[in-house]
């Protein structure tokens, strides 16, 4: 396909023959009284991959992957990955169709991310998800724990539950990792790959069962090993999306929702991340997203930032009533309130 989104625009949509026949669109008719529902799974270029669910009825047409534009009423508003959207126009399911996007479920959840701690602009990764797998392995490359600690707080600060995913435990033994991580409390799961198969991949998809689950990790840790192996057919899924989308492969540069088998789920694959950005979190509730740490700021003085000589926290870390990684979730917890007011990281 050559001719770009830019390319189109409403009236370009409007008067491609619908299925139904060109009935004129009057005044009076309640506006997209036709649209349908779906769910987005990829956003590329102004193009949106769109799933339509099988409707009710034996009639209903099948379940298809519908390409979509914005119509220019939803103005601004972004769309992406995970939101479930109304649409019009060419809902066939045709590979050279071109839907609209005529309205957004206001969502359940959204995870957020700016550039780094400082920049205002901020940008929705996902909507709708239930869960953020945070994947990291368990050495080559090493854990970056202020990686983990940054991810837990955007998990805690948009509603999501956080899944620890420690791969490559063939390398590594994870016991020592996992004693670190204990007094929060997060659930994990262990996986390595080799001779013997792939553990732990089981217990992985027993946790991402009827939800919507976003993986993120940086690169190399094993992330896009753990998604094959999840969804067999992740390569041709995202072939299909890239039928649909127009594009070669598909590039790495934002989220794409892959469907569990068994329709038990979507797995969001998100590119590798360096950092994790938390413009957008809350400077007083950044405590309250180390639930390992808050319980010893009642002794606190009023007002204390947790970044100053008379901080509790310290008395509290080294009395060991944080356990065994007290000390390092302190110190990621004080570079994030620094990084936070503008302070280098
Ligand atoms: N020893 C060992 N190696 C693994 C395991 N899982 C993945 N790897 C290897 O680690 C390397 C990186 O794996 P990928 O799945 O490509 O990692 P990724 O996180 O998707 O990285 P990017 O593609 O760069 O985002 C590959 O060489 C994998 O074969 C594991 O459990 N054990
Ligand atoms: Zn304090």
């Amino acid at each position: 396909m050559s001719r770009k989104a830019s390319d189109y625009d409403e009236s370009d949509v409007r008067v491609r023959p619908s299925r139904r026949g060109s009935r004129p669109r009057s005044k009076d008719r309640p506006a997209h009284e036709d649209a349908v529902s779906g769910f987005v799974i990829a956003v590329d270029r102004g193009r949106y991959t769109v799933v339509i669910p099988r409707g009710p009825g034996r009639k209903a047409a099948p379940e298809r992957l519908v390409t979509a534009m914005k119509a220019r009423e939803l103005g601004r508003k972004g769309i992406v990955v995970g939101d479930d959207v109304d649409l019009v126009g060419d809902t066939s399911g045709n590979p050279d169709g071109l839907a609209r996007i005529v309205r957004l479920t206001p969502r359940r959840s959204v995870l957020r991310r700016s550039a780094d701690d400082t920049d205002p602009v901020e940008r929705v990764i996902v909507a709708n998800a239930d869960q953020l797998v945070i994947v990291s392995a368990l050495a080559n490359p090493e854990p970056r724990p202020r990686l983990i600690d940054r991810c837990l707080v955007a998990a805690y600060d948009a509603g999501l539950d956080p899944l620890l995913v420690l791969t490559k435990a063939d390398l590594k033994d994870p016991t020592e990792f996992l004693g670190s991580y204990a007094p929060l409390g997060v659930p994990h799961v262990v996986t390595s790959t080799g001779e013997s198969g792939f553990d732990g991949l089981e217990a992985l998809t027993e946790r991402l069962i009827g939800r919507i689950s976003v993986f993120v990790g940086h690169s190399g840790v094993g992330k896009s090993t753990l998604v094959n192996g999840l969804v067999p057919d992740a390569h041709r899924a995202t072939g299909i999306v890239n039928d649909v989308t127009g594009r070669g492969r598909h590039t790495s540069s934002s989220a794409v929702a892959l469907r569990l088998p068994g329709d038990e789920g979507w797995v969001i694959d998100t590119p590798g991340v360096r950092s994790f950005g938390l413009a957008h979190v809350d400077l007083g509730r950044i405590i309250q997203h180390f639930p390992d740490l808050e319980a010893g700021t009642t002794q606190c003085p009023r007002g204390c930032s947790h970044d100053e000589e008379e901080c509790a926290l310290d008395a509290w870390v080294a009395s060991g009533q944080a356990g065994p990684a007290g000390a390092s979730r302190l110190e990621s917890l004080r570079r994030l309130l620094r990084a936070r007011s503008g302070e280098a990281d």
